[in-house]
């Protein structure tokens, strides 16, 4: 197993009159090819804990290897490059530009990156979006689609640039049940036939029995019984 994310004493605390501690004594590695649920009653610091895994937030305290880099020695732009090439994102809203095609969102990241010219970007967004099952929607814009499709049109944008880590917070947590139950097939067919690692927050019990691995919070610390199956 290749590791992807390995977290030591890994904390992060609000600086104020009273610091307030979002998460603390977080250890936990994740492998490759792993479909992690991260759990917790509200307010326990999971979405704190997706965004520092996700370098979207610096930790006050502890080491964070991500790829196999050593995050607290990266500058700003080695972090930000680190995060386009190996992390993707899918958050509960999807975030998608109301002003562009569900194809040009999808195209957008790849921009980022300057790897590929621009009949390359468009034929990649196409093939994400038609193995997503929107081949049909290539021009909409995202106003026009139901709220499963839009997640699965932000689905295709955080596979843009192949990432081998996908961080998702709450993804089915505005959808009704049958779109939750394609976007969570989607996630598993990422990490079983795809070869991706997701790292999920969820309330879906459903969902985070399925996941290979549970990691359950309480008050910003991994609770003992964070499993493994
Ligand atoms: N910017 C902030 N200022 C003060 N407190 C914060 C801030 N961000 C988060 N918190 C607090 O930190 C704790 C952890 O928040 P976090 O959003 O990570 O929890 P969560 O488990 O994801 O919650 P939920 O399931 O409700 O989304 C909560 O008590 C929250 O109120």
């Amino acid at each position: 197993m290749k590791t992807l994310v390995e977290a030591r004493d890994l904390g992060r605390v609000l600086p104020a009159t009273v610091p307030v501690t979002l998460v603390e004594n977080i250890d936990l590695t994740i492998g490759d090819n792993e479909f992690v649920a991260i759990t917790g009653p509200s307010g326990s610091g999971k979405s704190s804990l997706l965004y520092l895994l996700g370098l979207l937030d610096q930790p006050s305290h502890g080491s964070l290897h991500i790829a196999g880099h050593d995050t607290a020695r990266l500058k700003e732009p080695e972090r930000a490059a680190l995060r386009l090439e190996s992390i993707g994102f899918v958050f509960q809203f999807h975030f998608l530009l109301p002003e562009f095609s569900v194809r040009a969102n999808v195209e957008l990241p790849m921009r980022k990156l300057a790897r590929l010219s621009a009949s390359q970007r468009r034929a990649r967004a196409e093939e994400l979006l038609d193995s997503l099952g929107l081949a049909d929607h290539l021009d909409k814009l995202p106003e026009q689609l139901s709220g499963g499709q839009r997640q699965r049109v932000a689905i295709a944008r955080s596979l843009a640039n192949d990432p081998p880590l996908l961080f998702a917070d709450e993804p089915t947590g505005s959808l009704d049940t049958q779109s939750s139950e394609q976007v969570f097939n989607i996630l598993d067919e990422l990490v079983h036939q795809r070869g991706k690692t997701v790292v999920a927050v969820t309330h879906d019990l459903d969902m985070a029995d399925r996941a290979d691995r549970r990691v359950h919070l309480v008050d910003g610390r991994l609770a003992d019984h964070t499993e493994s199956h």
